[in-house]
């Protein structure tokens, strides 16, 4: 495929920004755990760093665009052939919803489409076969997901990090690397897990923590659960309750979560007591 203006040719919608730097592709190669595990990469693009891949690693891409998916299938004819790479179009996310990625062992590397970057790095903590994440994201991004307790940025997204592992933000790469160039500085980021985490009830729990960054743990967490339970729990756990929600490590939401998870609700069955209370005294019962 001969495309005379990849600016044009890139697609919004799928968030194509195609890296054309030599030297951040060979940071990133050399990144990569140091094993021979199966590669997923996630949107190849136009195929570069999949070419730098496909000369360490057996390699599997997920390409939605179907005019990447045509050109790919000719540009890697040979290593199709020989079964060092495997090409599988459509929406990688869909991939997702029938259980791992792939039936094997891997690590992801990828420089992945912004507007599903977070979703893909959760979807691969879930996943029991992804060992690790190597992925180009927004800076910002990688910020949230490599910030330790006591950080300003740190967040639900670090919380979750270091539940699986360690998060690394490894550089960071110009916007003039990409073509066409997105609207945000961008950096590589390195999870390595050492083991898979599947709790969406935490997740939850982990918004409402974070739900006012600047604001009270506590309050954010009285939001959702019974003032009295959260005095309790913090009482039990000897934390103070002007704690901000970054100041809290990761095992303290744990355990935090241990204590208040029964009663997610609790709070919305306060209120509905309440309304019954009031409704009754209204009718003058
Ligand atoms: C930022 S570009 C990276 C392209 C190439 N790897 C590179 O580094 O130049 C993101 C790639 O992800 C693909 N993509 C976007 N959404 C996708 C999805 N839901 N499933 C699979 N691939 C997707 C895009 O078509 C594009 O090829």
């Amino acid at each position: 495929m001969i495309i005379e203006n990849l600016a044009e040719f890139a697609s919004k919608k799928f968030g194509q920004n195609f890296l054309k730097s030599d030297y951040y592709l060979q940071q990133i190669i050399q990144a990569m755990p140091n094993d021979c595990l199966r590669v997923a990469e996630i949107g190849p693009g136009l195929g570069d760093l999949t070419k730098e891949l496909v000369k360490a690693r057996n390699v599997t891409a997920f390409e939605v665009d179907k005019r990447l998916c045509e050109h790919l299938t000719s540009e890697f004819e040979e290593p199709i052939h020989n079964g060092s790479f495997e090409l599988r179009c459509g929406d990688v996310l869909e991939r997702w919803e029938s259980g791992s990625l792939l039936d094997e062992p891997y690590h992801l590397v990828a420089n992945l489409p912004y507007y599903i970057a977070t979703n893909i790095i959760l979807k691969a903590f879930k996943d029991e076969h992804c060992r690790s994440v190597l992925v180009m994201v927004q800076k910002e991004v990688a910020v949230k997901f490599a910030a330790e307790a006591g950080e300003k940025a740190f967040s639900a997204l670090s919380v979750l990090a270091s539940t699986v592992g360690k998060a690394t933000l490894c550089f960071e790469v110009e916007r003039e690397a990409f073509v066409p160039p997105p609207n945000v500085t961008s950096a590589v980021l390195l999870i390595e897990k050492n083991r898979s985490f599947d709790d969406e009830k935490f997740e939850a729990f982990l918004k409402i923590a974070f739900s006012q960054p600047r604001k009270k743990l506590s309050k954010n967490l009285m939001t959702a659960f019974p003032k009295d339970l959260v005095e309790k729990t913090f009482a039990e756990l000897e934390l103070p309750s002007t704690m901000r929600p970054h100041e809290a490590g990761t095992s303290i939401y744990h355990h935090l979560y241990n204590e208040l998870k029964d009663n997610l609700d609790g709070k919305q069955q306060n209120k509905q007591r309440k309304l019954s209370k009031s409704r009754a005294k209204n009718r003058g019962q």
